[in-house]
């Protein structure tokens, strides 16, 4: 049976997760970490493990059926791949940064500047769309050193919880693009891999679903059912049990993990009790 090819990266800030969705698919692969090419024992999927820039055009050539990269990576590169979702890791934003000490009024500030990055294309496109002529100085890492070296006056580099940037005595003054994990694949995959794609898509989804969603459990007297249920729509519509206390019922729903905490204060007005909130292990629609 033909299998799925899928790169991941090999070290590094997507691995980690990458490696942890498979297994929380339920997909088995051995042990052995030095091994770039491996297989899973209960699944038909191939791993390789690349370094990340490398993924989008191994997903172009066909060298893999697709790829878990970074949405920044598949920007830059623009290579001839289908993004066919997102993965809801790796959150950053790619931003432009300067001295902390200067002075920033609006975007006109980069003209006739000098910025360091890792994003040639995508700061270029964005600079040419905002008429401001910067220029572009490519370096592969560490881009938050360039200004105190005299390399560059600024960087555009991505950012998570700015601790690299404090560090560096830079401030973010601009935001160019949000980016998070994605998955990636070859155009006109065959019919045989496509249908392989599709079962682990749909683990993908029963995975992700259980992430963002939360198991809830909550006693409220009758009369506040009704009110209650719209506040919790549920998958369907909630379970409604009766307590062995008269004029009581426990009532089960699923509820969006970053919608709890707005709704909890309404439940309480409502005369919730007992409110557990439980994760699910997956979540098939
Ligand atoms: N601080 C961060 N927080 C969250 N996600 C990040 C952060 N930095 C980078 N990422 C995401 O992870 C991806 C990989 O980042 P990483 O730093 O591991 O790449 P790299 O140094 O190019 O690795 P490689 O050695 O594989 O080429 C980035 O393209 C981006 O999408
Ligand atoms: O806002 P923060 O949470 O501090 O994260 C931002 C840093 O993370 C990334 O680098 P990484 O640590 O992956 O190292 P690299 O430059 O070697 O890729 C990015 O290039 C920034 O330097
Ligand atoms: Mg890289």
């Amino acid at each position: 049976m033909n299998k799925l090819k899928i790169a991941l990266q090999k070290s590094g800030r997507l691995s980690e997760k990458s490696l942890e969705l498979l297994q929380e698919c339920g997909i088995k692969i051995p042990d052995f970490k030095s091994k770039l090419k491996n297989s899973a024992t209960n699944f038909p999927l191939e791993i390789l493990f690349l370094r990340d820039d490398d993924i989008p055009k191994y997903v172009e050539q066909g060298i893999v059926d697709i790829g878990i990269i970074g949405e920044n990576e598949v920007l830059e590169q623009n290579k001839n791949v289908d993004l066919v979702r997102k993965l809801g890791f790796a959150n950053c934003r790619l931003s432009l940064a300067i001295p902390k000490d200067q002075e920033y009024t609006d975007l006109s500030f980069f003209d006739k500047k000098k910025i360091a990055t890792s994003y040639p294309s995508i700061v270029k496109n964005y600079f040419d769309k905002n008429n401001i002529n910067a220029e572009i100085v490519e370096i592969s890492g560490s881009v938050e050193i360039a200004p105190s070296i005299g390399l560059a006056d600024t960087i555009a580099d991505l950012v998570s919880s700015g601790s690299t940037l404090l560090h560096n005595g830079l401030k973010e003054v601009e935001q160019v693009l949000k980016s998070e994990a994605v998955l990636i694949s070859s155009q006109n995959l065959p019919d045989d891999i496509s249908i392989i794609l599709e079962s682990f898509l749909f683990r993908i989804q029963a995975v992700i679903n259980s992430r963002e969603n939360k198991y809830i459990l909550l006693n409220a007297p009758n009369d506040s059912i009704e009110k209650i249920i719209e506040i919790l729509p549920g998958m369907k519509s909630p379970t409604v049990l009766p307590l062995a206390e008269s004029g009581w019922s426990s009532i089960h729903s699923v509820v969006r993990e970053n919608e709890f905490w707005k709704i909890i204060d309404e439940l309480k007005k409502f005369g919730a009790e007992g409110i557990l909130v439980i994760p699910i292990e997956k979540m098939v629609m």
